[in-house]
């Protein structure tokens, strides 16, 4: 563990100086010291640089190094001063998880989430479980697990809340790269010699945002942890910030010292996943074998499920690709819902013959597959996938999803599949306690499933692993090949033959200008409740509109054979607006509705709008 890295003044960037030791990140920071994000950062660059010169040797070849060691600005090393910045913590929470910003690089984007926030915020934690356990179990001394995913700023902030936990007095176990996933396990796994298991657990990932942001997800052997509990813990966060000091973090460091331990827990989490397919395929020892099944993993922290998962169970993984960790995501986002990701995994598919392609977003928690032909099974055809394989096993029950699934679907679910179909609210904490809840009130429910590619099954304890989803997947080939049944992943595609699916889809997203003078003292949540309260209206007085009689979320909307719904987004000030139609002549017709309720709100952005009205015409 770099010890230094503890040094760090709160107002510098964090740098991941671990990380500089790999070829990979050197070759991400000169992308990023040559790229567009470099602009205007050079000296906050250079301060850091100079400040942790010692770590940095690696950079001693480079001609960027000759032009940072120049530069005059300020050595900053740790003062008292560190802490001085004030820091809103409330704002970082996002829903559940925590997110900030953890490095510089992009203009107009200070850096909220440094190292001595990061300690408070683990501290914060620590104290929160001392306090959940010592009411429940009396005095014990606890461990958290820490991992994190492929960010550049991973092992500067993973030293930071192993700093804080350790001031608390708590035991720490670091993994290293992990999946978000793997670390709930970490809270339920008996395996003494892991230290398992811990009693709680930090995940440092911000999913499949830029290169610059950073976060925390939390969890204990009951779960992720939900809102009321984060805001609980920036609290105390806030609290342990104010009266952080040079010499309470020099104890804590000190602390970390003496009892951090490193522990290589995804070798027995990827053995699990290796068993789950074995099992399920009725104890074959490599189910998979005669299979050629591709990775992206985007140079998230997925890559494992290649050389860890499919090959042991007999799987070919030529043709995979980004499986290394890089955490400037030089080849496309990780994340299962963008465009070009899915691109990028179809195109290898394809290239590669494959018999079908699996892409994780950068912690794993999502994860979505391409088959044999090059389709794309993510977003509804996912959810009504691994709605066929659960209706299998479990007839009748329901399925929770989000708000933005297709009528399509719910047709499929129920008509095809003789289930129910249960459409919530957008947000995967959502989705998943609904699940929970509904067992929980005596109506059966072994699926909660986002489009976002979060899904969550009874069986698995509620928890969102993307690489379990494919484990389900896995198993279902496994079983069709054993029986001779079809080519490729054809299993797979023909369980969601009957799916329909709309010829046109868009997803538009509206900004709501918090500075206009429209909204007055109002908050852009007001704002937005105001524009959707105008659309029902009027909805109700046109004939051609129904409003959809059951809806947890926004306004969704009937009519010309398709749907919309117009939403205020789960964390930004936009109200993401979703059409399906069957041509693009029904979807004007829809989206002409929507801009005759939205056209007088001055403070807000329609010109995705106008765009879309130009596409289709
Ligand atoms: O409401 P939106 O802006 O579309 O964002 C909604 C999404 O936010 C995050 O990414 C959550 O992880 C997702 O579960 C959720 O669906």
């Amino acid at each position: 563990m770099a010890a230094s890295v503890g040094q760090l003044s709160s107002q510098l960037v964090s740098l991941p100086c671990a990380k500089l030791e790999s070829k990979n990140c050197q070759r991400s920071y000169e992308k990023l010291l040559s790229g567009p994000f470099f602009r205007g950062s050079v000296p906050l660059v250079c301060k850091q640089l100079t400040t942790f010169s010692p770590q940095l040797q690696v950079w001693k070849h480079s001609p960027k190094r000759r032009m940072m060691t120049t530069c005059s600005a300020a050595v900053t090393t740790g003062s008292e001063s560190a802490l001085a910045p004030k820091v809103d913590f409330k704002k970082l929470q996002n829903g559940s998880d925590i997110r900030g910003v953890a490095m510089e690089g992009v203009d107009g984007e200070p850096v909220t989430l440094t190292e001595p926030v990061t300690e408070a915020i683990a501290a914060g934690f620590a104290g929160w479980l001392l306090q959940k356990k010592s009411v429940s179990e009396g005095f014990v001394k606890l461990k958290i697990s820490i991992g994190h995913d492929s960010r550049l700023t991973a092992k500067s902030l993973q030293a930071a809340a192993a700093r804080g936990i350790a001031g608390t007095g708590l035991d720490v176990v670091l993994y290293g790269l992990a999946s978000t996933p793997a670390m709930f396990n970490s809270t339920i796994t008996q395996e003494h010699d892991l230290l398992c298991p811990v009693d709680g657990a930090i995940m440092l990932t911000a999913s499949h945002l830029p290169f610059n942001r950073n976060g925390l997800k939390f969890f204990t052997s009951a779960g992720g942890l939900g809102k009321t509990d984060i805001s609980d813990i920036l609290n105390r966060a806030s609290k342990i910030y104010e009266s952080m000091s040079v010499q309470t973090r020099e104890s804590s460091q000190a602390a970390a010292e003496a009892v951090v331990k490193e522990v290589d827990y995804m070798e027995r989490y990827t053995q699990d996943l290796v068993e789950a397919v074995r099992k399920g395929a009725g104890g074959i020892e490599r189910p998979l074998e005669g299979l050629h099944i591709v990775v992206d993993a985007g140079n998230g922290a997925g890559g494992f499920f290649a050389g860890k998962v499919l090959k042991p169970l007999g799987a070919v993984t030529t043709g995979s690709q980004f499986l290394e960790p890089d955490g400037m995501f030089p080849n496309h986002i990780p994340n299962p819902e963008d465009k070009r990701a899915m691109e990028a995994i179809r195109k290898a598919v394809l290239e590669q013959k494959a018999d079908l392609g699996i892409i994780f977003d950068t912690d794993v928690d999502r994860s979505a597959a391409v088959d044999s032909s090059g389709r794309e099974l993510n977003r509804n055809r996912l959810i009504a996938l691994m709605a066929a394989i659960v209706l299998e096993e479990h007839p009748g029950t329901t399925v929770v999803t989000d708000s933005v699934t297709s009528d399509g679907l719910t047709t499929f679910i129920e008509k095809k599949l003789g289930g129910k179909h249960h459409r919530f609210k957008r947000g995967y904490k959502n989705v998943i306690d609904e699940g929970i809840r509904l067992n929980q009130v005596g109506e059966e429910c072994h699926l909660a499933i986002e489009t976002s590619g979060h899904g969550a099954l009874k069986e698995n304890r509620w928890l969102d692993d993307g690489a379990y989803t494919m484990v389900k997947l896995l198993i279902k080939l496994a079983a069709a090949k054993a029986a001779g049944e079809g080519k490729g992943s054809e299993v797979l595609s023909n369980l969601i033959g009957e799916l329909k699916e709309a010829d046109f889809a868009s997803e538009l997203r509206f900004k709501i200008n918090q500075d206009h003078p429209d909204l007055g003292s109002g908050s852009f949540k007001e704002y937005g409740e105001q524009v959707m309260q105008n659309l029902e209206q009027l909805v109700e007085s046109d004939s051609a509109l129904q409003k959809a009689p059951v809806n947890y979320e926004g306004v969704r909307v009937s009519g010309f054979g398709g749907w919309f719904l117009l939403r205020l987004s789960l964390h930004d000030p936009v109200l993401p607006l979703n059409i399906e139609a069957p041509s693009k002549e029904a979807a004007a017709k829809l989206a002409q509705a929507v801009l005759s309720a939205v056209e007088g709100f001055a403070a807000l952005d329609i010109s995705p709008l106008q765009k879309f009205f130009a596409s289709v015409s």
